[in-house]
C-alpha cells in the first residue's frame, strides 16, 4: 500500500490454497512473437508474479500448465476454429483469456487481434488474481465500448495545473526529450491496466509553443514511451497557432493559407510521431480564439482542423464548453443552442466533446441536454476526475457514482431506454467514432493523486470508459481490493463509505439542485455572496437567485425555459416543482422558502438539515475509517485521518456560511437539529485564498 503502485499492488497472496492454485495452473509463460507490446505484457506478468507469489514466472517453449501469450494469425488453425465464436466476439482491442488443452497440454491462452489485446487480457488476468479468484476453469471474453478512452491533463508548459491539486505536472517539459521519467512508463502501465488509450498532454486553455519543433521532439519522446501501452497522444490546438507562430496574419479557418498551415503541421508531428492521435480544443470559450473570432462557426473550425489530420487517421475532439459573455440570461442554455443547429456538418473524424452536465462539472448536475439531441454528430462524454468543484484533493468523494448517475440517466430521445451511455458509445445512432475523456487528477505527489482515494476516481473513469454499463459498487470493490486488501472486514465497509461520499459531497456543498454557489475564481469553499463581478455567470447569486420570495432558479416556461431542451417526457415531468425529483427541484424551479416538501416539512427546513446531514455523515466517515486502522498501512491510514478531519471541518464551514447566507432572505428559525453557524457571515466573507496560478487560472 505504498501509494506510488496504485492499484497495481500485487500484494504478496499467503493463503497457501489460493497460492498453490495459481502456481499449480501456471508453471511458466510462453509468448509466440515479439514486440514492445508483447515485451511489456510478460514484463508485466513476471514483475507481479515475483510479488504475488515470491517465485519466478520463467519463460519456456513447452510444458504443461503454462501461460501462453498469442494474438489470433498465431494460433494453429484447429485452435483457431475451436475459438472461432470467441473471436468473433471481440473486437481489435479485446481479448480471450481462456483454459484449453494445447498440444494435449493444460494451458491458460490469453488471445487477441492485436498485441494490445494481449496487453489487456495480461492486466486482466492480474486482476482476476488480484481479487483471488477462481482461475481453474478461466474463460473471459471482453473488448470495450468506446473507441477513445481519453485522459486530458489541463497541464500548462511551465508545469502548473489549472486545477490540478495533486502538485505539478508530470511533463518535465524542460528535461524533455532528453530525461525520461520512470513516472512515465508507470502512468502508462496504470493506464493501460484499465484500458486508457490516449491522453491529451496540454491543457484546453492552450499555449501554441507545444506545436513548434522544439516541443514536438519532447512530445515524442513520451509517445514512444507510451506506444507499447497502448496510449496515443494527443495535444491540445491553439486555434491562434497560425498567428502566434510568426507565419500568417489571421487564423480564419476558411483561409487557404491557415489551411495549409494546419495540414503542414499535421505533416511535421505525423512525421515524428506516426500514431498521433489528433487535437482537442478549446474555441471561443473563456478567452481562448476560435472561428467566431473570423466571423465563421464552429463546423468550420472543427473540419478544417479534421482535413489536416484525416489523412493521417487522426481526430478532432471539439469542446461544446461555451458559453458567451454577451447572452447572460441562462449559462446553462448555452452550449446546445450555438451546438445543436450544427448536427450532422461536422466532418468523420470529429467528436464534439460534452461535459457530463450544462454548467460546469456540479457535485450534481441533470445530464447536458446536448446528448440525445445532435443524433448525426458523435459524442464524447466529458467528465472530470480533478476535484475542482468537490472539494480538491482534500475531500473523500468516489466520484464513478457521479459518472455512472449521468451515464444511466435516461434521455428518451429514442422513447424509453435512451441512456447517455447508449449515446456516448454509439449503439442508439450506430456512430462509428466514439469517445469519452475525464480529466486528470494526477500530479507529482508520491501517491500521484494528493488524497490516497483520488486514485479510485482516476481507476473508475478508466473502468467506465471501457464499459460505461459498469456498476460503480463493482468498480469500488475491485479498487479496494487492489489498492488495500481483499479481506472483507475492510472491503464492505469502505465500500459503503465510497458508494455514499458522492450524495454527502452534494448534502454539504450544493443539496437540493443548487450550484455553483462556490467561492469564485479558485471554487475552494462556499461563496453564495459574491454579487459584484462583471460577469455575471460567473457570480454565485446568478445560480441560486435567492432572495426575500425564495430560492433557485427558474428554468420553466416561466423563466429561462432550459428545460425546454431536453425530451418531452423529461421537460413535461420537471416543468412542475412537484413531479421534479428533489435532486434537481432548485435546478430548475424558484420556489418560496415556505414551499412544502414531500415530507411535509418547507424547502427551508429541508435545505438546513440536509446540509446538517452532510456534515454528519462525514462524521460516520472518520467513525467508518477509525475502525479500519489494523488492516492499512500506517502511512495512508494517517493521511486519510487528518484528511477526513479536514473534510469534516470544511463540510462545517459549507454548512454554516450557506445557512448564515441564506438565512438572511428566508428570515426563518434553523431547525432545532441543525446547530447556529459558528461564526457570523461576516467572517466567512472575509476568508480568503490565495491559491496559487494553476489552481486559480490567469484567464479569470
Ligand atoms: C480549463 O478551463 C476550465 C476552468 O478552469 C474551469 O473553471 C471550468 O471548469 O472549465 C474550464 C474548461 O473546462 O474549459
Amino acid at each position: 500500500q505504498n501509494g506510488y503502485d496504485l492499484w497495481l499492488q500485487y500484494s504478496s497472496i499467503t493463503d497457501s490454497q489460493l497460492k498453490q492454485q495459481y502456481t499449480s495452473k501456471i508453471t511458466g509463460i510462453q509468448v509466440k512473437g515479439s514486440s514492445a507490446t508483447l515485451n511489456a505484457s510478460t514484463e508485466e506478468l513476471k514483475n507481479a508474479w515475483k510479488s504475488l507469489f515470491d517465485t519466478d514466472l520463467e519463460t519456456r517453449e513447452q510444458g504443461s500448465n503454462l501461460l501462453m501469450l498469442a494474438t489470433e494469425d498465431r494460433l494453429s488453425s484447429e485452435l483457431q476454429t475451436e475459438l472461432s465464436s470467441d473471436l468473433e466476439s471481440i473486437n481489435d482491442e479485446g481479448y480471450i483469456i481462456k483454459q484449453l488443452s494445447i498440444d494435449e497440454q493444460p494451458t491458460i491462452l490469453i488471445t487477441a487481434k492485436s498485441d494490445i489485446g494481449v496487453l489487456y487480457g495480461s492486466f486482466r488476468l492480474l486482476k482476476e488474481i488480484q481479487l483471488h479468484k477462481d482461475i481453474s476453469n478461466i474463460d473471459i471474453s471482453d473488448s470495450p465500448k468506446i473507441q477513445k478512452r481519453v485522459l486530458n491533463h489541463w497541464d500548462n508548459l511551465d508545469r502548473t495545473v489549472e486545477r490540478g491539486y495533486a502538485g505539478f505536472s508530470i511533463w518535465d517539459w524542460h528535461l524533455l526529450p532528453e530525461l525520461i521519467k520512470p513516472e512515465y512508463m508507470d502512468y502508462a502501465r496504470a493506464n493501460a491496466s484499465i484500458g486508457i488509450n490516449g491522453t491529451v498532454l496540454t491543457n484546453v486553455n492552450a499555449n501554441s509553443l507545444v506545436l513548434t519543433e522544439h516541443y514536438i521532439e519532447k512530445v515524442k519522446a513520451l509517445a514512444e514511451v507510451f506506444r507499447p501501452y497502448g496510449i496515443q497522444v494527443y495535444l491540445t490546438a491553439r486555434f491562434s497557432a497560425p498567428l502566434e507562430s510568426g507565419d500568417l496574419d489571421t487564423a480564419d479557418p476558411l483561409n487557404e493559407e491557415v489551411r495549409q498551415w494546419w495540414k503542414d503541421k499535421a505533416d511535421e508531428i505525423y512525421a515524428e510521431i506516426p500514431d498521433f492521435g489528433g487535437f482537442l480544443v478549446k474555441a471561443n470559450s473563456e478567452g481562448q480564439p476560435g472561428p467566431n473570432n473570423y466571423g465563421r462557426s464552429h463546423v468550420d473550425g472543427a473540419n478544417m482542423l479534421a482535413e489536416a489530420v484525416a489523412p493521417h487517421g487522426g481526430i478532432v475532439m471539439w469542446r461544446a464548453f461555451v458559453y458567451s459573455e454577451d447572452d447572460p440570461e441562462d449559462r446553462a442554455k448555452q452550449a446546445y443552442s450555438e451546438f445543436v443547429p450544427f448536427d450532422g456538418q461536422f466532418h468523420d473524424n470529429v467528436l464534439v466533446q460534452v461535459k457530463n452536465g450544462a454548467i460546469d462539472f456540479q457535485p450534481r448536475e441533470p445530464f447536458h441536454p446536448i446528448f440525445g439531441a445532435m443524433p448525426d454528430t458523435p459524442l464524447m462524454m466529458e467528465f472530470q476526475i480533478t476535484q475542482e468543484y468537490l472539494g480538491f484533493s482534500s475531500h473523500l468523494v468516489f466520484l464513478p457514482k457521479m459518472f455512472e448517475e449521468t451515464l444511466q440517466s435516461d434521455t428518451y430521445v429514442q422513447g424509453e431506454n435512451s441512456s447517455v451511455a447508449k449515446i456516448i458509445d454509439g449503439t442508439l445512432s450506430n456512430k462509428k467514432l466514439t469517445g469519452i475523456a475525464g480529466v486528470a487528477n494526477i500530479g507529482t505527489e508520491k501517491n500521484w493523486t494528493g488524497h490516497p482515494f483520488g486514485q479510485a476516481n482516476w481507476y473508475g473513469f478508466g473502468r467506465l470508459a471501457w464499459d460505461p454499463y459498469l456498476d460503480s459498487e463493482k468498480i469500488a470493490e475491485d479498487w479496494i481490493k487492489m489498492t488495500f486488501t481483499n479481506n472483507p472486514e475492510f472491503v464492505q465497509p469502505i465500500k459503503e463509505m465510497l458508494l455514499d461520499s458522492r450524495e454527502s459531497v452534494v448534502k454539504y456543498m450544493t443539496p437540493l439542485g443548487l450550484h455553483h454557489i462556490m467561492d469564485t475564481g479558485h471554487h475552494y469553499g462556499p461563496g453564495p455572496w459574491v454579487s459584484e463581478l462583471s460577469r455575471p455567470e460567473w457570480n454565485p447569486v446568478y445560480y441560486h437567485k435567492a432572495d426575500s420570495e425564495g430560492v433557485g432558479f427558474d428554468r420553466t416556461k416561466s423563466g429561462s425555459n432550459a428545460l425546454a431542451q431536453y425530451a418531452d417526457p423529461i421537460a413535461e415531468k420537471y416543468s412542475s416543482p412537484e413531479t421534479t425529483p428533489e435532486k434537481f427541484l432548485l435546478w430548475f424551479h424558484h420556489l418560496p422558502w415556505d414551499y412544502e416538501m414531500e415530507n411535509g416539512k418547507t424547502l427551508w427546513f429541508n435545505i438546513a438539515t440536509t446540509y446538517q446531514e452532510g456534515v454528519e455523515e462525514v462524521q460516520d466517515m472518520i467513525d467508518t475509517w477509525e475502525k479500519m486502522e489494523e488492516y492499512v498501512d500506517q502511512e495512508p491510514y494517517e493521511k486519510v485521518s487528518m484528511l477526513l478531519q479536514i473534510q469534516l471541518k470544511e463540510a462545517k464551514w459549507w454548512r454554516d456560511a450557506c445557512l448564515a447566507y441564506f438565512q438572511k432572505y428566508s428570515n426563518m428559525e434553523l431547525p432545532e437539529s441543525v446547530p447556529e453557524p459558528e461564526h457570523s457571515l461576516e467572517y466567512y466573507k472575509s476568508l480568503e485564498f490565495p491559491f496559487a496560478p494553476g489552481i486559480r487560472p490567469s484567464w479569470n
